[in-house]
């Protein structure tokens, strides 16, 4: 029989809007601890795989940063959204199977029932975490608002109800984002680091 799957030490669960700087900012962290410590999981990975398949899009672009993916992204938002009426975790369970670093980062949760889902299985290890950008910086990123998305619960379902850990803002007249970082990072090399996976 196969060992059991176990269980993260640390699970940092992100948000932000659309050009805010969430794959920046994970790719930061999974830098600065490395590929043994950390892993990125992303919840669009699986659904972005599936999509592509089924529609016969090119997936590298589907999960890049540039314009291709924006001429799908309402499409892919309905159709996702269909998966998990039937099942909210499904996007999760898929994107974290597998992973074995201490340190899960969760680059793209959207959703009250995304970050649920983390909380009731991970209770004791799920840290959520916010970036944040104004819409002046968003804008010169590539973003525009687009109806059906930027109004929709993809975008919005977590604004509000959510008290978040921290919350980074990725501005360039913010702290250095170095040293916005440093707490989540000093808690990941102390979770990674200690031999017991119950207590952070
Ligand atoms: N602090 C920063 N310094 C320089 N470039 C940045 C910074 N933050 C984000 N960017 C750039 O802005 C663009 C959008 O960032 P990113 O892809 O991380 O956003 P996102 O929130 O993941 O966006 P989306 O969900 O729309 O894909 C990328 O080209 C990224 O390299
Ligand atoms: C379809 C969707 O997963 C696209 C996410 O794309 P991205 O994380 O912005 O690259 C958004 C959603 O699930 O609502």
């Amino acid at each position: 029989m196969e060992d059991p799957e176990p269980e993260p030490k640390l699970v940092l669960v992100f948000s932000g809007k659309r050009k805010s700087g969430k794959d920046y900012v994970t790719d930061l962290i999974h830098s600065r601890l490395g590929p043994d410590v950390c892993c990125i999981l992303r919840l669009s990975g699986p659904l972005k795989q599936q999509y592509a398949q089924e529609h016969g899009l090119d997936l590298d672009q589907l999960l890049g940063p540039g314009l291709y993916k924006e001429q799908f992204r309402a499409d892919m938002i309905l159709w996702g959204e269909t998966r998990r009426r039937h099942d909210p975790g499904f996007f999760c369970r898929l994107a974290t199977r597998g992973a074995r670093q201490p340190v899960w980062v969760v680059s793209d949760a959207r959703r009250l029932s995304d970050l649920r889902w983390f909380f009731s299985e991970f209770p004791r290890q799920t840290r959520s975490v916010r970036v944040q950008s104004s819409e002046t910086t968003r804008t010169q990123r590539g973003w525009s608002f687009t109806t059906g998305v930027d109004d929709a619960e993809s975008e919005c379902g977590l604004d509000s109800g959510v008290e978040f850990d921290w919350i980074i803002t990725n501005e360039a007249d913010a702290p250095s984002l170095e040293e916005q970082l440093q707490p989540i990072l000093k808690l990941a090399e102390e979770a990674a680091s200690s031999s017991s996976s119950s207590s952070l």
